[in-house]
């Protein structure tokens, strides 16, 4: 099945948030998985929201330790206690803006694969696309989390097209995991990410990725149900 998956980032307050799941819940389809990934603070309240509907919620990070002297941090296990059932890891934006190292993301990635479902991120930025890396790029990044294969899943979100409105190619951009799976063997599902859209979704799907990750365009829920509707 499809995944249709809203990383909200550092946007919308809870009251918001349970608005958006009311009104996300009239307009789903079955054949579409739907995650919604609010901030921590709403997390608690969007499972309520969405119970007893299709949308399983998702956490934006999360820290490998499960207790301790870890001020401002959340646990797996806390993330479990209130019906958390995705986690976003590897984002670009944990890389870039607060300097998540490979070996930070590998001890997240073993410490979530079993108990969450984990949605690894990937993708190269625009000076290492422009220099030819692309490949050499994503294949180290998918590397260091091979081992945990069996349990995640992964998405692909250039750098570059995160937020921007250039959306990569869909074609193209599932050439780039074709590459990887002859150099890896068989990959989990993998989305794509960056500047999706309603009108841009469904190529991603044709291409090949198994859904969308949508940053800003799932902010309006009328936009994000469209992504829904064009994708099955
Ligand atoms: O980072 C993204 C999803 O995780 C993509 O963001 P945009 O859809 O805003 O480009």
């Amino acid at each position: 099945m499809n995944y249709a998956i809203a990383n909200f980032k550092m946007n919308k307050t809870s009251d918001e948030v349970d608005e958006y799941i009311c009104e996300l819940r009239q307009n789903l389809k079955n054949s579409v998985k739907t995650v919604i990934c609010p901030s921590f603070v709403s997390l608690e309240r969007a499972v309520k929201a969405s119970f007893g509907s299709l949308i399983e919620i998702g956490a934006q990070n999360l820290f490998f330790e499960e207790k301790g002297a870890f001020t401002g941090e959340i646990s797996i296990g806390m993330l479990e206690s209130v019906g958390v059932k995705y986690a976003i890891i590897g984002h670009s934006e944990r890389r870039h803006y607060f300097k998540e190292s490979d070996d930070l993301l590998f001890k997240k990635v073993k410490a979530a694969a079993n108990r969450l479902k984990v949605i690894y991120c990937f993708g190269e930025t625009e000076e290492e696309r422009d220099a030819g890396k692309s490949l050499e790029v994503t294949l180290n990044q998918l590397n260091l989390v091979k081992s945990f294969f069996e349990n995640i899943i992964l998405a692909y979100e250039p750098v570059w097209a995160i937020g921007t409105g250039k959306t990569a190619n869909a074609e193209g951009s599932f050439a780039l995991i074709k590459e990887l799976e002859s150099k890896l063997g068989a990959l989990p599902d993998c989305l794509y990410g960056g500047s999706v859209n309603h009108k841009n979704a469904k190529s991603f799907i044709d291409a090949g990725f198994k859904g969308v990750l949508v940053g800003s365009a799932s902010l309006d829920v009328k936009e994000f149900s469209k992504i829904i509707e064009n994708m099955s």
